[in-house]
């Protein structure tokens, strides 16, 4: 009882003592007020006195006077309250630390209510995020799918600023945290990916998880933005930054004095932003919008937004930014860069399991994606899974015989399984009744003309006009019903309107815009022809980007944005796309229900002469350049544009004509955003190639399933580069079979995949069957000492291979005690790395014995392992027997001086060697100082 005496009777002094403080640092009086009052320390007058003082100090002042002449009870409340809602007097609670603050059981038993505007604002952030993010975004308008019953995790891999991989994110946790930042002073997350890889839906989650408070991080506000509504905003309108967070997001309750957004400015790492889509905004020069400085000032969104991402404005607040790749953003705003990848195989089984309820359908549709891995490619994209997904329930609750096509679905296929489910719904008054009746899709199309062909015109004027957002004047100018709205094409839009004006809808996603677009070039009778083109002749207009990883971090110069606003052209290309695969052969049973048959061909003969002279001079204008590999072109992505526009076809002729029309010995599809879907338009060109031809598509996205798409063209390849594509063993059992039986290929590029020792044992059997394989890149993989076994001993009877590269795997002393069997006397063996392989000592001494029988081996890497000195006098004895070896990197491995001075005295015997690389080892600048006479020593 004395203890207790003893604390209430310190927080009165307390608070005499620490006046002057708390005057000045308290300042959500309210909410103090209401719990005074509330737990009867203070009366309504007492209220009414305080509130009616004009400044906060003043306020304090009085609050802390009644408290105290109401005793000590109420002093010990009044800490409390303070201790209770940290947030709201964060800037106190250093100091209830230093007064080394617990409250007492008396005290604990009250009840304090938070009415601080802060967190009450905060809390309403949250219950509309939540409310918010919950489901994802209706397609049909009737079904909503819950996000957490449906979202699925897709591949997230780590850039560095010249997009080379730094790895995979493992949850989303990761993409806030400081893993991967290349540049620090850089405050923009940066997410992009392909149309439909699941940008939104990522910003969704991550929404979601803070609302729940499952996410981890600090921010207490969290505001989100589609990036289509700030160029939507009239020129002419400024508003200020207060208004952009409160107008478009929620606006804080009971707030007179603005402490909400006075403690956003005191604190912008409590911020987190998110803006979805920056590719989608339309300006022509959005790198030099005028930055705003002031929160105050008023300006155009757009500079808000750009003042935001570059830190001028709330400085310290994190972001995160989406947009498809390719889209060009200044690199010294980016903190750190995420690619997303879609769909694993494992995250496809997983989104089976989740969007299929029943066990038939699951195991349907397994079935049917195991058969077909140029689906599964399609369904790495999410999009395009969701729908293929839809289709297939949809279709298959409405008819008994439904399956998904089984071979070569396109694009175009899936986007009109998407229409004829949409269009089918209308004309179906319930499944049950029609079930087991056949499938007629011209039937569904031509019932459901008037409507698609609206929607189709629509969907073209607002693309037309490089907007993705059409008003209701013109929905129905277009003759579109009400009706017709609930068919799912179109979603309506409140976000971009902050003053509650005129609804406005758009298309439920870009690619289905495009789709239609499409759709009603081909529909249309009245226009030449010849307008079917208009989107190609856009394309080629625009700058053309390059596929080098550098080239897309340069950026901020005005010429990149010339005349189209966008900052991709995706959506006209997919236009173009769509419009190859209407005006296919094998769409024309349908699409002669839908347009006159004559203007059918009419269009069908302009796009094919359009499309064979625009590859051949597309072809012809390549920069060739002669390499080691021999005649070598540079592919720009357009090219792949031009690739997929080809399979969309169909067209045998125009494929051929491709094939031919390849005069370098080898082409180079690197860093050229290539996915898995994409083999299979690769393979449809390359299956008509005659001559040998190299094929490097290092750092793409291709997979698996690409590599087992590309499995025909694989007879021909002298050059196979998949470095860096996620390939596992499956695809080496593919390679395997292929190269074995035709015996061409002479360069195999496995660099940083997910290969483990199955698939080494494999590539072993490559290289013995090989004769012609000379190069082997087969670093950053999964290989132990178990794969190292069977690749060295491969090696050992290889006579061709002369450069091996195993850099960062796990081979360890097993493995280079293999390799060092498999490199005396080899014959052929000119450069080898076994650097950051895990191997000690006593793997470098066999390697180093084994070395001195050899005198081929040029180049010997042993960077980043663990010798010691116990390894020096081995290698010394091997740069004493004069081998021939001309480089030796001991980079980073545990050598001090003395290990070093073996190594020095040996290079007075050797004539041959240029150079022993020993920078990074455990000698200090005054030890390494005694080597400078000996120059081919290098520490630097
Ligand atoms: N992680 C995921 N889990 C489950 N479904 C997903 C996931 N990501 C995407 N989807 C599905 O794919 C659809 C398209 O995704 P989203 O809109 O996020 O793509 P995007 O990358 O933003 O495309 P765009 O660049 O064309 O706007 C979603 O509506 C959803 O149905």
């Amino acid at each position: 009882m004395g203890q207790i005496e003893e604390s209430r009777a310190s927080c009165l002094n307390t608070l005499t003592y620490h006046r002057e403080l708390l005057v000045s640092r308290l300042r959500s009086v309210q909410c103090i007020l209401d719990n005074l009052l509330a737990c009867g320390f203070v009366c309504e007058e007492d209220v009414e006195i305080v509130q009616r003082t004009i400044t906060k100090p003043e306020q304090v002042r009085k609050i802390l006077d009644l408290v105290q002449c109401k005793g000590e009870e109420a002093c010990e409340y009044f800490i409390y309250i303070i201790y209770k809602v940290c947030d709201a007097y964060i800037d106190l609670q250093p100091w209830l630390k230093e007064i080394d603050y617990t409250p007492s059981r008396d005290v604990t038993v009250m009840t304090v209510v938070n009415t601080d505007p802060i967190s009450r604002y905060c809390e309403k952030l949250r219950h509309e995020m939540i409310r918010d993010t919950c489901f994802i975004m209706s397609y049909g308008q009737q079904e909503e799918s819950r996000l957490e019953d449906l979202y699925t995790d897709t591949l997230m891999e780590l850039l560095n600023d010249c997009n080379e991989s730094l790895g995979f994110l493992e949850s989303l946790d990761q993409l806030l945290g400081d893993h991967a930042v290349f540049n620090p002073q850089g405050e923009t997350i940066y997410v992009m990916g392909d149309a439909g890889v699941g940008k939104s839906i990522l910003l969704q989650k991550l929404q979601n998880l803070w609302s729940k408070k499952e996410l981890q991080t600090d921010a207490i506000f969290f505001f989100k933005f589609r990036c289509r509504m700030f160029s939507i905003i009239k020129d002419t309108e400024q508003i200020s930054l207060r208004d952009l967070l409160f107008k478009y997001n929620c606006s804080p309750d009971q707030d007179p004095d603005h402490e909400v957004f006075d403690y956003i400015l005191r604190f912008p790492e409590k911020v987190l932003f998110t803006f979805d889509g920056y590719d989608e905004i339309q300006t022509n020069d959005l790198m030099n919008v005028a930055e705003v400085v002031s929160p105050e000032a008023k300006a155009h969104p757009l500079q808000l937004l750009v003042s935001l991402l570059c830190g001028k404005l709330l400085q310290g607040s994190h972001k995160v930014l989406t947009a498809r790749t390719g889209t060009e953003i200044q690199s010294r705003v980016i903190r750190k860069k995420v690619a997303l990848r879609g769909f694993s195989p494992a995250h496809l089984k997983t989104y089976i399991h989740l969007h299929f309820k029943e066990q038939e359908h699951r195991e349907l549709v397994s079935v049917q994606l195991d058969a077909s891995p140029h689906l599964c490619g399609l369904c790495s994209t999410p999009l395009f899974c969701w729908i293929v997904f839809k289709s297939f329930r949809h279709l298959h609750t409405m008819h008994d015989s439904f399956h998904l096509p089984e071979t070569c679905i396109t694009l175009t296929d899936i986007f009109l399984l998407l229409s004829e489910v949409f269009l089918s719904r209308s004309a179906s008054p319930a499944p049950s009744l029609l079930k087991k009746s056949s499938r007629c899709a011209s039937d569904t199309f031509k019932a459901g003309l008037r409507p698609l062909a609206a929607f189709a015109k629509l969907a073209l004027q607002v693309l037309e006009r490089g907007s993705f957002i059409c008003s209701q004047e013109e929905i129905s100018a277009c003759g579109l019903t009400e009706e017709d709205l609930t068919l799912g094409f179109l979603r309506p839009v409140s976000e971009y309107d902050a003053s509650g004006g005129p609804a406005t809808f758009e298309v439920l996603h870009i690619t289905l815009q495009s789709f239609l677009a499409a759709f009603a070039l081909v529909l249309d009778e009245q226009a030449a022809a010849s307008s079917i083109l208009k989107f190609f002749t856009e394309c080629s207009r625009k700058r053309e980007p390059s596929c080098l990883p550098f080239d897309f971090c340069i950026c901020g110069s005005s010429e990149s944005s010339e005349k189209h606003p966008f900052a991709t052209n995706d959506h006209l290309q997919f236009t173009n796309l769509f419009l190859c695969g209407l005006l296919s052969k094998a769409h024309s049973g349908l699409m002669e229900h839908l347009v006159s048959p004559v203007l059918l061909k009419k269009k069908r003969a302009l796009l094919k002469s359009y499309l064979s002279t625009s590859v051949k001079s597309h072809l012809h204008g390549l920069p060739h350049y002669n390499g080691e590999e021999g005649r070598k072109v540079h592919v720009l992505p357009n090219f792949l544009w031009m690739l997929r526009c080809i399979f969309e076809t169909g067209s045998k002729d125009i494929a051929q004509m491709t094939a031919k029309g390849i005069t370098a010995g080898l082409i180079k599809l690197g860093y050229c955003n290539v996915y898995s879907g994409d083999c299979t338009a690769l393979n449809f060109v390359l299956q008509h190639r005659q001559k040998l031809l190299g094929l490097d598509m290092d750092n793409n996205n291709i997979s698996d399933y690409g590599v087992m798409q590309l499995r025909p063209s694989f007879s021909k390849m002298t050059v196979v580069r998949l470095c860096v594509n996620q390939l596992s063993d499956s695809s080496m059992e593919v390679l395997t079979e292929e190269l074995c039986k035709h015996k061409v290929v002479e360069v195999l590029g496995l660099y940083n995949n997910h290969i483990t020792d199955v698939g080494a044992k494999l590539v072993a059997q490559i290289i013995e069957t090989c004769p012609k394989l000379r190069v082997l890149k087969f670093g950053k993989n999964r290989i132990t000492g178990v794969g190292g076994r069977f690749l060295a001993s491969a090696i050992q009877k290889s006579t061709s291979i002369f450069d091996v590269g195993m850099w960062g795997n796990c081979v360890g002393d097993e493995g280079a005690e293999a390799f060092a069997e498999a490199l005396r006397r080899h014959p052929s063996l000119t450069n080898l790395s076994l650097a950051a392989n895990s191997i000690t000592s006593k793997g470098g001494k066999c390697l180093a014995e084994a070395l001195k029988e050899n005198s081929v081996l040029r180049i010997f890497w042993l960077v980043q392992n663990e010798l010691t000195d116990e390894a020096a006098p081995h290698f010394a004895q091997l740069v004493q027997a004069n081998t021939g070896l001309c480089h030796l990197w001991l980079i980073s491995n545990h050598f001090t001086v003395d290990g070093i001075k073996h190594l020095a005295a040996a290079l007075a015997h050797n004539t041959a060697l240029k150079e022993i690389c020993v920078k990074g080892n455990k000698l200090s600048e005054e030890e390494e100082k005694q080597f400078v006479a000996e120059k081919r020593l290098r520490f630097h």
